[in-house]
């Protein structure tokens, strides 16, 4: 059963539109990255799912219902979307008291979900005191609080250091184990190509690709050769399947040792005959060039 599904999903602001007739399907028991470049429509795409946003037009589904339908949330779906937006009086304790108290969970939650976070030892402290870190830390066990069957996070891993980054990859990739839906967004494909099976990559709000981890590194790591010659022109005229690229040639229908052969035999110098592979960072750069919102 897919658990979650937007169909034409559609969202404009005043002036903006920000997700233009958007369809895609996220599947249980793997991490689905959802990646795009900042302002690209992914938190508006959340809270839609969330119901905290009102589509202009489409419809979100959690497990086959808008959100607002579903019985008992919380217990279907846990989100993180903004970490520092709770009562910065209230202990972590409290706070999560209070939310499990207003959804109908039971107390006994809170202690295991502040032990599965790592929370325990500082659950008397205010909020307000946290770093970055345990804010995120307190948001995720919330969202853990109702033990869902679907997880949503927004940007977990924004601002932290290496071990709570770590920390939240293994999470994510155990939560996915146990046969839950995890979709979680980021504007880094690095991030995504070590946490995610599968990725829905956006840009200005529309779909760019709906595939697999493995499937994006296999199409993105073809590479291609970078030939340099004094005597490029020649050299282009010779091969004829090289792209001219300011001082070099882009060649990917050619091996290097086809290229030096060729070139060797017409006496023709090389300055460079290098194969390139280019980085998940680099072809994901390539796909979403189109859409950045600004470009620097
Ligand atoms: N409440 C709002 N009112 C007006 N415009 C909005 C509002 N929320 C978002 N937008 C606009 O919609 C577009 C998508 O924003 P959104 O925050 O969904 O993108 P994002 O991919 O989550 O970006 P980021 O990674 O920077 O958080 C942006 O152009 C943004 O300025």
């Amino acid at each position: 059963m897919t658990a979650i599904r937007a169909v034409n999903l559609h969202k404009r602001y005043a002036g903006t539109t920000a997700v233009a007739d958007l369809s895609f399907a996220v599947e249980p028991g793997r991490v689905t990255g959802f990646l795009g470049p900042n302002g690209s429509g992914k938190s508006t795409t959340m809270r839609m799912i969330l119901g905290l946003d009102r589509p202009s037009g489409g419809t979100a589904l959690v497990d086959g219902r808008p959100y607002h339908e579903l019985r008992h949330p919380l217990r279907k779906v846990g989100a993180l979307l903004d970490a520092k937006a709770v009562h910065g009086g209230r202990s972590a304790r409290n706070h999560l008291l209070a939310v499990a108290q207003s959804n109908g969970l039971p107390a006994s939650r809170v202690n295991e979900v502040l032990e599965t976070v790592g929370l325990r030892e500082v659950a008397r402290r205010r909020v307000g005191g946290f770093s970055l870190g345990m804010s995120q830390r307190l948001g995720i066990a919330a969202a853990l609080l109702g033990d869902p069957e679907i997880l949503i996070f927004d940007e977990p891993v924004n601002g932290l250091d290496p071990d709570g980054i770590l920390w939240i990859r293994r999470l994510m990739r155990r939560l996915a184990a146990e046969g839950r839906t995890v979709f979680v967004s980021s504007h880094l494909m690095s991030e995504m190509a070590q946490t995610a099976d599968h990725l829905i990559v956006i840009g200005r709000g529309r779909l760019i690709a709906d595939t697999s981890v493995e499937e994006f590194i296999g199409r993105s790591s073809q590479g291609y050769v970078r030939v340099r010659s004094p005597r490029l022109a020649e050299v282009a005229e010779l091969i004829r399947v090289g792209e001219p690229n300011g001082d070099h040639l882009r060649v990917t229908a050619m091996s290097t040792l086809e290229i030096g052969t060729i070139t060797a035999r017409a006496g023709i110098p090389l300055e460079e005959l290098t194969f390139v592979q280019p980085s998940l960072e680099a072809a994901y750069m390539e796909l979403t060039k189109n859409s950045l919102e600004f470009t620097s």
